[in-house]
């Protein structure tokens, strides 16, 4: 990212009351840019806010798009990734124009090719992941993202058909990736703030904090200053309580992600990522998932689901057969989920399969493969279970 494109953000971010630290520099990297303290930084140091003003959500996308698309677009029904994705292209497709405010922010985000999300795989990186979770949740974004691209491009080639040309489906994949892998959550713009209610939230984009890449566990704090919209004191800023020594990348927290996350709506993957989870579906228990995590977090669940599966009535006390029966139900299904699990050795980079993408299918597939080991040990656990139970009954269970 080239200071041409970044100093026109900054004073645009300034002219509204936001800032950036002085003594930060973007640097240019692969994925986009790195956020670089020019000199020490010392503990709890404001690295950057946004005015409210400035905040892209859904409602400020939708009275934008309203002037442009007239009132006869039904744009009620559509989602905030619909309405914010849908305002960022209009940026490339008509620069100028009073209602598009976030010219010198949209052209400070990384350019198409930059992105990594699984969606802007090759066919034969795609093909890597086929026999895991992410490969299913991509082809489920695919099919989603899509529905919503012909219901938004419908509406606008129904205004004007040129606009209508110029709004491609990559177009609106590039704006709705900006929004994957740049929102924060809109109950920060709360007079209560809070980040413990995902499900009341939406995505909010908030040009200039939205610069640092992500660090699992770094301690910092997105501080929200509540009051009228438009005053240049209504304001979220992102607080970095550790010391930053000059010459080091300033991180923002993401919250604690797994890898499968990170990749879908990110693009990057952390190696040995404690916070990897693995959803199992187990045949026979009718549409129940789980979510497991590293040493078999959370498997307890997985352990009543198979084991409820055994018992011919909900009330009936498991017997020592229940229990080897759902240890060894359980051990069949992990093992056959590790045989579909594809390998990461077995892969080369060529001209089909970029190296970034081999380094976050390696750490995937290393710790979906991790947790199913764990997992195989968590029912040797219960199978032992099961054999003391025999045992205290007078019966010596052997197992080949
Ligand atoms: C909120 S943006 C951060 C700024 C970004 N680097 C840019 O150039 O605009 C999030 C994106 O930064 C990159 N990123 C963030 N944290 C990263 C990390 N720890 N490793 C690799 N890439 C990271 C990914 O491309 C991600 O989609």
């Amino acid at each position: 990212m080239s200071t041409t494109v970044l100093s026109p953000l900054k004073t645009w971010l300034e002219r509204y009351g936001g800032y950036i630290h002085p003594q930060i520099q973007f640097s240019q990297v692969d994925a986009g840019f790195s956020v670089v303290a020019s000199q020490d930084l010392p503990p709890d140091s404001k690295i950057a806010s946004c005015p409210f003003q400035l905040v892209v959500t859904k409602d400020s996308a939708l009275v934008a798009l309203r002037t442009m698309l007239g009132d006869a677009t039904p744009l009620q029904s559509w989602s905030p990734r619909q309405l914010i994705s849908s305002y960022l292209c209009f940026h490339w497709i008509i620069a100028d124009n009073s209602s598009l405010k976030h010219g010198p922010y949209v052209d400070s985000l990384p350019s198409r090719d930059k992105l990594r999300t699984p969606l802007h795989f090759t066919p034969k990186e795609l093909e890597l992941f086929k026999g895991s979770n992410l490969y299913g949740a991509t082809l489920d974004r695919e099919r989603d993202w899509r529905v919503e691209y012909e219901q938004c491009h419908a509406a606008i080639a129904n205004v004007n058909e040129e606009w209508g040309n110029q709004f491609t489906w990559e177009l609106f994949l590039t704006a709705a990736t900006h929004l994957s892998s740049r929102a924060f959550p809109s109950t920060l713009m709360s007079e209560t703030p809070s980040l413990t209610s995902p499900t009341d939230s939406e995505p909010i984009l908030l040009p200039g904090v939205d610069s640092l890449n992500h660090a699992r566990g770094a301690p910092v704090s997105w501080v929200s200053s509540y009051g009228p919209i438009t005053s240049p004191e209504s304001t979220i800023s992102l607080v970095l309580h550790n010391a930053i020594a000059a010459g080091e990348e300033a991180f923002n927290n993401y919250g604690a992600k797994p890898n499968s996350e990170l990749i879908l709506g990110y693009g990057f993957s952390l190696p040995d990522n404690p916070d990897d989870t693995i959803v199992l579906k187990l045949g026979g228990v009718e549409g129940k998932k789980w979510e497991v995590g590293r040493d078999a977090r959370e498997a307890e669940q997985v352990w009543d689901g198979v084991l409820a599966m055994m018992l011919g009535s909900p009330d009936a006390e498991p017997t020592y057969e229940d229990y080897l029966d759902a240890a060894a139900a359980l051990t069949e299904m992990v093992e056959t989920l590790l045989d579909k699990l594809p390998h990461a050795s077995a892969v080369e980079v060529d001209a089909g399969i970029r190296e970034d993408v081999v380094g976050m299918f390696s750490a995937y597939v290393k710790g979906q493969r991790e947790i199913l080991e764990s997992l195989v040990v968590f029912a040797r656990s219960k199978e032992e279970v099961g054999i003391s139970m025999a045992r205290e009954e007078g019966i010596e269970v052997v197992l080949d």
